[in-house]
């Protein structure tokens, strides 16, 4: 709780620094600085008292809520009169979340984990400043929770675990009217919106609205991580109907029940959508999450030029499988600058599938010199297994994106392989370094795939079983470290626990999810005023998180930090985004901080701004006035 005499200590000593800033330039990057601190302070001015106050998440305290408060606000005698410190609130609620782990205590396939979802879900409705403290002070238990894997079982149960709405539907039905509805949304500015149509839920299919759960989930941790306000994130589901029979005949889903829109119509609603929220919030930026693949790549090449959006299944998930490549490297004691030797088989070709690729490609190429022969060599580096099998040139109706890593007919069968030769045929023939799977396919990563990778030329193969949620990853670390041996690289895109070895030898495993980027390339984004997400700014981001590990945590196998750091990486990858904005000049500024400013913030004044423009879960002093 903000306590007066505190913010009147603080209030003269900003005084004192704006006096100074007359006569001292230097003083004037701190004065507005300390400005910036000071405003979580500031009294927060709402329009409701009593019981509205009581039953609006943003403002509620619950049993915190200080006696002069209660009167202020007409509460006094609709709480229970003793008042609790932020801290013993957590702590009786903690009493109840833990109560389910007496039985329980397996981690992510924790049969308990749906009922945590539920209780957290139901403390997110009433109070989210308690919520966000929750979270953030035990991210690594909360995280499997709110995000992958359950999120994807909240998912899933959609209908049955319905409450409250959270965010906004725009559905088919909206067509013409989105520039209207989107006013129905109360928060003057929203920051980020993470939207989905359902399509492709993690590894899990086409959700249909179900799906709204991923674009929570995906801002809780804008919330968690990057320290985006609460108040200004908004969640958004386009229903344009759903291809899932079995959704199509449940008598209780609760979106339109109608096969998806395709084609023109179904770009006109989006296009709808896009020009309805640009319009009302002009500098918000949107993340494209969980689209299938066919959608995926058109929608970012129409908007990413015209928008301040990306989409994280493609540009998210590459960053991290480059940063997580790059570290498999740097774990065979090489230095990163050999990664264009590293032989690579894909399995999925679908959005992050063809997402790392083409990242994965021109990160080669640059370090090969970054020409056309240079980009020739380094596509030569990669095979590609889909659902039908290896991808050569020969394919059928193949995919354009999936084309430019598509083998030469003879150099295949030089190797020994043919268009749609299997997976395992693929590793045993190639031999390769790296083996990352986008594929949903849980088990794909058979105990044949894993005996062929024993074959690999590397000293230190690398496996990343990157499908969500637990049960569609290509394979466990159990089975990884079992029968490919203890010297691998191992992650995945749902936590696991380390496997012990034995011999106090623990095989490490990483979690290798967008997480550790998408939060940053948001907050950086919002904080450059960057009208566009460039190609240099998610490099950027892509590159902070491989330099992020240490030789010594590299060299143990560990390529990823620990969710427990998610807040610190996101808070360094945010300021390598706007220090490459500012160098590509593309930054315009975001509030009191304009464009000629932040050009002359050094690298630490930059992550200087960057930690103060994120928002802590504090209760602010709240003042009632009419409206
Ligand atoms: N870890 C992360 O950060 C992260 C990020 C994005 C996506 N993902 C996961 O990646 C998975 C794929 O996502 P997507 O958007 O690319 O999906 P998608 O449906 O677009 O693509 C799936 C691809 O896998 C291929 N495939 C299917 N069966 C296969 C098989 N037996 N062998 C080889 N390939 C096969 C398909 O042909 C397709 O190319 C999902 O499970 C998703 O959760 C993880
Ligand atoms: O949502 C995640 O956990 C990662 C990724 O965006 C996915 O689609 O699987
Ligand atoms: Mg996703």
């Amino acid at each position: 709780m903000p306590n007066f005499s505190n913010q009147i200590r603080a209030s003269s000593s900003l005084i004192k620094r704006l006096k100074q800033r007359m006569t001292n330039p230097a003083a004037l990057m701190q004065a507005t600085r300390s400005f910036t601190t000071l405003e979580g302070h500031r009294p927060t001015i709402v329009h409701k008292r009593s019981l509205d106050i009581l039953h609006d998440p943003w403002f509620n305290k619950g049993t915190a809520f200080s006696m002069t408060e209660r009167d202020r606000l007409d509460i006094r005698g609709l709480l229970p009169p003793n008042v609790m410190s932020s801290e013993q609130q957590i702590q009786r609620f903690m009493v109840d979340l833990k109560r389910l782990e007496v039985q329980a205590r397996d981690g992510p396939s924790d049969p308990n984990a749906l009922a945590k979802w539920r209780i957290l879900n139901r403390l997110h409705d009433r109070n989210e400043t308690m919520y966000f403290k929750v979270l953030i002070a035990n991210i690594e238990e909360y995280a499997p929770i709110v995000y992958t894997p359950t999120v994807g079982l909240a998912c899933q149960n959609y209908s049955g675990l319905f409450r409250r709405p959270r965010g906004m539907y725009f559905s088919a039905e909206d067509r013409g009217e989105m520039m209207s509805m989107v006013y129905n949304w109360p928060a003057e500015q929203v920051d980020m919106i993470v939207v989905t149509d359902g399509s492709r839920i993690l590894g899990l299919g086409d959700l249909g609205v179900q799906g709204i759960g991923i674009a929570i989930g995906k801002l809780d941790l804008y919330v968690a991580a990057a320290g985006i306000n609460p108040q200004r994130v908004l969640p958004v589901m386009i229903d344009v109907g759903t291809n899932n029979e079995k959704l199509l005949k449940d008598p209780l889903y609760l979106g339109l029940q109608e096969h998806r829109l395709d084609g023109d119509e179904y770009i006109a609603v989006i296009d709808e959508f896009m020009e309805a929220v640009f319009t009302r919030w002009p500098h918000v930026i949107v993340q494209f999450e969980d689209f299938q693949s066919k959608w995926a790549f058109k929608l970012l090449q129409r908007y990413r030029n015209a928008y301040r959006m990306f989409n994280d299944d493609v540009q998210g998930t590459a960053g991290v499988a480059i940063a997580g490549l790059l570290g498999a490297v740097r774990a065979q004691g090489r230095p990163m600058i050999d990664f264009p030797k590293q032989k690579i088989v894909v399995a999925g070709a679908g959005s992050a599938g063809i997402g790392v690729l083409n990242a994965a490609r021109k990160t080669m190429a640059r370090m090969l010199g970054n020409n056309e022969s240079a980009f020739e060599s380094a596509g030569r580096q990669f095979w590609v297994v889909d659902a039908k099998g290896l991808i050569t040139e020969e394919r059928e109706n193949i995919d354009l994106e999936a084309l430019p890593f598509a083998r030469k007919v003879e150099e295949a069968s030089r190797q020994g392989l043919r268009e749609g030769a299997s997976l395992a045929e693929v590793v045993r023939e190639v031999k390769p370094d790296v083996l990352l799977g986008l594929s949903a396919v849980g088990g794909l990563f058979s105990k044949e795939v894993l005996e062929a990778l024993k074959g690999s030329t590397s000293t230190r193969p690398a496996i990343f079983a990157m499908s969500n949620p637990t049960k569609n990853a290509e394979c466990t670390p159990e089975e990884a470290f079992s029968i490919v041996g203890d010297n691998i690289i191992f992650a995945s895109g749902s936590p696991f626990k380390d496997v012990d070895l034995g011999n106090g030898h623990i095989g490490h495993c990483n979690q290798g999810n967008n997480m550790y980027l998408f939060p940053g390339i948001g907050l950086g984004t919002l904080l450059s005023g960057s009208r566009i997400i460039s190609d240099g700014m998610l490099q950027a981001a892509a590159e902070c998180l491989a330099a992020y590990m240490t030789e010594e945590e590299v060299l143990k196998g560990i390529i990823y930090p620990s969710t427990s750091r998610i807040r610190d990486i996101t808070k360094e990858v945010a300021a390598a985004v706007v220090k490459e904005a500012i160098e590509e000049d593309l930054a315009e500024g975001y509030r009191e901080m304009d464009a000629r400013e932040l050009r002359k913030l050094s690298q630490e004044e930059i992550e200087e701004y960057v930690k103060n423009n994120m928002w802590s879960p504090d209760y602010p002093t709240l003042v009632y006035k009419k409206d």
